[in-house]
């Protein structure tokens, strides 16, 4: 199950990222409701006798290739020739990733991939990134990292889910807090403070990483390049 429904847009994005593999390849398998469209559009390649294997980024991405019949593998075995992955927000090539909490998974295997695609629907480009920034943490290190989340500057929040008593725990057994920094106007800073506080798995500022975002419309896609 993916959060977010499938929508034009969304379906125009991973089609277009999908397209960019060819036989094979190894295919860096992202998480949540865009990166899902991709996985649907190269099921049907590999259907149609496309050779390619994927490196899920979360325990959803792997069902679903398993629905579609992809190969996997893992990156103890090779690295992706390419990764396609989505985002919550995108601003001047810079990501928050992590809605689904897989943010940890995903940024190892999309930084590990030659090229990452980045699929997104048009409500997910902005000028400043505001959308709060996604933590993992170990659950004994929950009040340590709050504290030092507030430290620079932040408003953290345990994620809850909403129909579950308790709070979200990640595929690796931990705890997120979603952290709100207003406008975030020096990511790179902030990316490097969130990963020295003791106890964080990931966090969810990519910064650097995406080679191409491909940005869907209901009349087609545009392709950015950082
Ligand atoms: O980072 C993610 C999961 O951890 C997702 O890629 C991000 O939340 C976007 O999801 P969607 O395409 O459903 O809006």
């Amino acid at each position: 199950m993916t959060r977010g429904g499938s929508t034009a847009p969304k379906r125009a994005a991973g089609e277009s990222a999908a397209e960019l593999v060819t036989d094979g390849m190894v295919v860096g398998l992202g998480t949540g409701s865009t990166a899902a469209e991709a996985i649907r559009a190269l099921g049907e390649r590999v259907d149609n006798g496309l050779a390619v294997r994927g490196i899920p980024t979360s325990f959803q991405s792997r069902e679903l290739a398993r629905e579609y019949d992809i190969p996997l593998t893992s990156l103890d075995e090779t690295t992706p020739d390419i990764a396609i992955d989505g985002a919550d927000q995108v601003a001047d090539g810079t990501l928050v990733k992590g809605g689904g909490a897989a943010h940890a998974r995903e940024k190892i295997v999309d930084t590990a991939a030659d090229r990452f695609v980045v699929v997104v629907d048009p409500s997910k480009v902005a000028e400043t990134l505001t959308h709060p920034v996604p933590v993992e943490m170990l659950p004994d290190a929950r009040s340590t990292v709050a504290a030092g989340v507030r430290g620079l500057g932040g408003d953290p929040t345990l994620r809850d889910a909403e129909r579950k008593d308790g709070p979200v725990v990640t595929d690796n057994g931990n705890l997120v807090l979603d952290c709100d920094f207003g406008g975030i106007t020096e990511p790179d800073a902030l990316a490097t403070g969130l990963a020295c506080l003791p106890g964080v798995v990931e966090h969810g500022l990519f910064v650097d990483c995406a080679d191409e975002i491909h940005v869907g419309h209901s009349d087609g896609v545009r392709v950015e390049r950082p």
